[in-house]
């Protein structure tokens, strides 16, 4: 779904705040930012600095202390409990470290899982041309202990890309990979972008994985420091060596 903005995703000075008194934390500190369509982002920054809490206020899963977020031309705070649940099941698909597939249900029931608690029918075009993006064409049947960490993990990107989502985030999603695994499923998320149209928002630690995405916004303390286009993981690892120095001078 194209929307008229251009934009599938965005924060306008969003802040959260975990605690208060003595253990209040500012996670993050009016942070402003645009996820544009067909775009990969991937999110960076030191441990702590409020990657995933970022990641999940964007994609309805936490709620800002201020500020504001949409998704498409929706503002999420408009939205009932119930309406937040069914904006997340349509137009948002998710990818976590674990891969986190029902061990009872084989590949494919995994993978149209999400629209059979939504009562919706799988376009069936589509899914064959994700399902083939993966390679998973010969493993429908196979239960999740049948299959390697990769290919759960691609179980979870068809998954994630099954009911045609807006923007699909994932958090972490090769944290559990070998190199090569991880490799085939960055190669995947690029693919959803460039072949399927899709955007797609990513934190990671790794300068190898960023170096797949389209550009890499760096986050430090809760606020947004740097915007990186065309990322190499050399460019990267400069930039994160750069915290790294501030934060021992500092
Ligand atoms: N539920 C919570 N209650 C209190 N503080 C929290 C909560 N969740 C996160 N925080 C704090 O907010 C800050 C940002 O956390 P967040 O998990 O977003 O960082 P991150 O960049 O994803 O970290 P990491 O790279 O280590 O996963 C941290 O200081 C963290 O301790």
């Amino acid at each position: 779904m194209r929307t008229t903005t251009g934009i599938a995703a965005a924060t306008a000075d969003l802040s959260k705040v975990y605690g208060s008194g003595d253990t209040r934390v500012v996670a993050l500190d009016r942070v402003s930012i645009a996820f544009r369509e067909g775009e990969f982002t991937a999110i960076m920054g030191p441990s702590g600095c409020g990657k995933s809490t970022l990641m999940h206020c964007a994609a309805g899963l936490d709620s800002p202390s201020s500020g504001s977020v949409r998704v498409g031309t929706t503002e999420l705070s408009t939205l009932g409990d119930r309406q937040l649940t069914e904006l997340r099941r349509d137009r948002i698909g998710f990818i976590f470290q674990a891969f986190n597939l029902l061990p009872t249900l084989t590949a494919l029931e995994n993978i149209t899982l999400p629209l059979t608690i939504a009562g919706r029918r799988p376009d069936q075009q589509w899914l064959d041309r994700v399902i083939s993006m993966v390679g998973l064409s010969q493993r429908l049947g196979h239960r999740p202990a049948q299959l390697s960490g990769g290919q759960q993990q691609r179980v979870a990107v068809a998954r994630a890309l099954a009911s045609r989502p807006a923007i699909i985030f994932g958090d972490e999603p090769t944290g559990n990979l070998d190199s090569r695994s991880g490799a085939e499923v960055l190669g995947f998320l690029r693919d959803s972008v460039r072949e399927l149209g899709r955007t797609v928002v990513m934190v990671t630690h790794d300068p190898v994985a960023a170096g797949y995405a389209d550009r890499v916004i760096f986050l430090a303390d809760g606020r947004l420091v740097d915007d990186m286009p065309s990322p190499t993981p050399g460019r990267v690892l400069d930039r994160m060596k750069d915290f790294d120095t501030r934060s021992r001078t500092s």
